[in-house]
């Protein structure tokens, strides 16, 4: 069979055609309640198959694996002219692949918690094993580096770079006159800006693709919140406190404290606020005394953003936080988000209802109407694909971000014109308020990748 889906060399197997008849068969075992018996954390016996991508199945149904597959055949063919192979080793699909497997090789592999729907649709989307694991390594690392404390000492490894300020990061001016860092990397072709007023993320550029929605009516004189990239929700979640809704770290301008180049090359900026900042808002916060920094890194690997909290008083103070990351996407009803299947949600459209997400095939969740969910104890890798451009985006969050939220307005009143082009996937901690004795410090933070 004419493969034009590289197969890399270790992962090399005997290439076996499913059927269409046996992956419908598959979706039958789903859809007719026979409950999977092979969960997330345990060891179970897979198949390495690959999909023939000649097969434009008819029976393919949509929803799940059909879906994904479907997509994924359509870019075969675009590209090979509708011959070639996917590979769907470690993916959550091959479940139903267990099921619909009628001989050939099988051997026995750990499936990570949390990892099968983001590895599913990234090995759906494309099939470059040796990149799939390079993130996954770096992702890993990421956390505890993520959960270090991010402004060195003077005289520390990390060298705020004077002489590479032109090079890679630029401290100037952007709309309405705001204040902007921008940082590059050129190796991996990246850029990211930032504006000082809520250190505000605005755009992260992998090559020439934006990941970041931008609304088209985001105001830029500082009055309200700049409605772009990654808004900081802090020390307030939504409503759930005596602040305005998402607190007033996005309201408020932070000062730049530092840009740096590090040895491996990646680039940073770290913004700084506490509480002498002479906001209205900030004072009213129950007279807490915080310092907080936000740190920004852009690496080979993608985008970094990690808030780091220290109780510089006397009392002890509690804040819920979200990363109010707006992605950029064709469609939202194209778009798939994964790892949140198979979990309670708290349904803010629903009188705060706890709902509990049946659907476990792992065809990611799919907004088709107005959306507003919390997530709690939502895995820590999450990922998202708009399966009309096959553009995909992977969060790593840290543990202190138990929580994830899912937002769009979908077209209600009065909501964004731009709706239909930004999902938020929020890493957050929400359900359980964040408490920092006197002294005490917090750190969370999510990395990034784009593809
Ligand atoms: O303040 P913004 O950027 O308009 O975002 C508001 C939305 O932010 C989301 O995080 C919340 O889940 C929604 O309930 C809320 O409406």
């Amino acid at each position: 069979m004419h493969s034009c889906w590289h197969m890399p060399q270790e992962r090399a197997v005997p290439v076996v055609a499913i059927p269409p008849v046996q992956i419908q068969r598959a979706h039958r075992l789903r859809r007719s309640g026979v409950r999977q018996q092979l969960r997330f954390g345990t060891v179970v016996e897979y198949s390495r198959r690959a999909v023939p991508c000649e097969t434009e199945s008819p029976g393919v149904s949509r929803g799940g694996f059909g879906e994904l597959a479907g997509t994924a055949l359509r870019r075969s063919d675009l590209a090979c002219g509708r011959r070639g192979t996917l590979p769907l080793r470690d993916t959550l699909w091959e479940r139903d692949l267990v099921r619909a497997r009628g001989g050939g090789r099988s051997e026995q592999a750990p499936v990570q918690s949390g990892m099968a729907g983001f590895v599913g649709a990234y090995a759906l989307a494309r099939s470059d094993a040796a990149a799939r694991q390079a993130w996954s390594a770096h992702a890993d690392r990421c956390v505890p580096r993520l959960s270090r404390a991010l402004v060195r000492p003077a005289g520390g490894r990390r060298r705020a770079s004077a002489a590479r300020l032109t090079m890679d990061a630029l401290v100037g001016k952007g709309n309405g006159d705001l204040g902007k860092v921008t940082l590059s990397h050129e190796t991996s072709n990246q850029t990211v800006e930032v504006y000082a007023l809520g250190a505000t993320v605005t755009s992260w550029k992998s090559g020439k693709e934006e990941n970041f929605f931008t609304s088209k009516v985001a105001s830029w004189d500082g009055s309200k919140p700049i409605r772009a990239g990654i808004p900081i929700c802090w020390p307030q979640f939504g409503p759930y406190g005596p602040l305005p809704t998402h607190g007033f770290a996005r309201n408020v301008t932070w000062k730049v404290l530092s840009t740096s180049t590090e040895a491996d090359g990646s680039v940073s900026a770290t913004f700084g606020l506490d509480s002498s900042n002479e906001s209205e808002l900030v004072k009213a916060w129950a007279g807490a005394s915080f310092d907080a920094q936000y740190s920004v890194i852009l690496s080979g690997e993608g985008l970094e953003t990690t808030l780091r909290v220290k109780n510089t008083g006397d009392k002890p103070f509690s804040f819920t936080f979200s990363l109010h990351n707006y992605f950029q996407i064709s469609d939202v009803t194209q778009t798939k988000v994964f790892g949140l299947d198979k979990l309670n949600y708290m349904d803010r459209l629903a009188n705060e209802a706890i709902v509990f997400e049946d659907d476990d095939s792992g065809a990611g969740v799919n907004v088709t109407e107005e959306t507003d969910r919390i997530y709690y104890g939502a895995p820590e890798e999450l990922a998202l694909l708009d399966t009309s451009t096959l553009r995909l985006i992977k969060m790593k969050k840290t543990p202190s971000l138990p929580d994830a939220t899912l937002w769009n307005p979908f077209g209600g009143e009065g909501c964004d014109p731009g709706w239909k082009n930004f999902i938020c996937v929020e890493p957050a901690a929400v359900k359980d308020p964040v408490k920092l004795a006197p002294g005490a410090e917090w750190v969370g933070g999510q990395l990034l990748g784009a593809e």
